[in-house]
């Protein structure tokens, strides 16, 4: 069957919709269809192999042997911890590995990795972790997955911290990619009245976060609620910070001011781009 241009553009648009509409996602190898071979847009996730390449870079260049080891939260996380684990496997790394929340707790044992404490590890040779957002001078907004408190923990206790996130988190001013807010987390009996000072003092909109598979507010690993400080235009962030810290209620910030020098982006054709600050 011959078909021209238009023709075949509308036919193929229509059939992606009628796809689309019947719960079908297309996989990365184009569709056969008949005699139709067609060359449709391909609709994996795109940031999944930046997330990838910044991980296994980030992991090849700074984890070594008999380090005791941060891990991070979050969906780019993940591949930096099967990194791990298949050098592991090679290199018997013999890493003790401190987790920021339930999910790295899991991604290490999941993983055969050893598992350790603050307690027993206070001091953290190099920490990996994501990011939601990345600015000009490598502050960052974390807590997009609720886990900021012990990140920024683990954190503080790391000789250094690097950052691997896909280029969509790469700013220049903090908000312009990230729209969901600054995570706080608050002490739940003062929730009400954080959100209200925050309004006072800062204005935008500060949300408590809601559950999407329970009635009710997110709760933290700490058993803890999350505020999402919507803000509007640019704001000097370590004011910000210190003045909800000043809030009594607040908890922790999702703010991560000069916490890291170094980010590594993926782009989504598996190049790595890095960021990075001097001293
Ligand atoms: O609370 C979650 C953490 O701060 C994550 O590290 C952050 O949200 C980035 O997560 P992801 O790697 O899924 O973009």
């Amino acid at each position: 069957m011959q078909l021209n241009l238009v023709t075949k553009t509308t036919f193929y648009r229509k059939l992606l919709r009628t796809f689309l509409s019947q719960g079908f996602s297309l996989s990365k190898s184009n569709l056969t269809l008949g005699h139709f071979h067609t060359s449709l847009p391909v609709m994996a996730d795109t940031s999944e192999a930046g997330k990838i390449a910044a991980a296994n870079k980030a992991v090849d260049e700074n984890i070594k042997e008999g380090q005791v080891v941060g891990i991070g939260s979050g969906t780019t996380i993940v591949f930096a911890v099967k990194r791990i684990a298949e050098r592991n496997k090679v290199e018997n790394l013999n890493l003790i590995c401190i987790p920021t929340s339930f999910q790295a707790r899991q991604l290490i044992n999941d993983h055969g990795l050893t598992l350790g404490s603050l307690e027993t590890s206070p001091d953290i040779d190099v920490a990996i972790d994501g990011a939601d957002e990345v600015d000009s001078d490598i502050n960052l907004i974390k807590g997009g997955g609720g886990c900021l408190m012990q990140e920024k923990i683990i954190a503080s206790c790391a000789k250094e911290l690097f950052i691997i996130a896909d280029t969509r988190k790469n700013s220049e001013v903090l908000g312009t990619s990230w729209k969901k807010g600054i995570p706080i987390e608050v002490l739940p009996m003062a929730y009400r009245p954080v959100q209200l000072k925050i309004a006072q003092l800062l204005g935008g909109k500060p949300l408590l976060r809601m559950a999407s598979q329970k009635a009710g507010p997110v709760v933290t690993d700490n058993g803890n609620f999350l505020i999402d400080w919507q803000f509007e235009g640019k704001h000097d962030w370590y004011d910000v910070d210190r003045i909800l810290h000043n809030v009594p209620g607040v908890i922790e910030t999702g703010l991560f001011l000069n916490m890291t020098k170094t980010v590594y982006f993926g782009t989504p054709d598996g190049q790595v781009i890095i960021k990075s600050k001097k001293n």
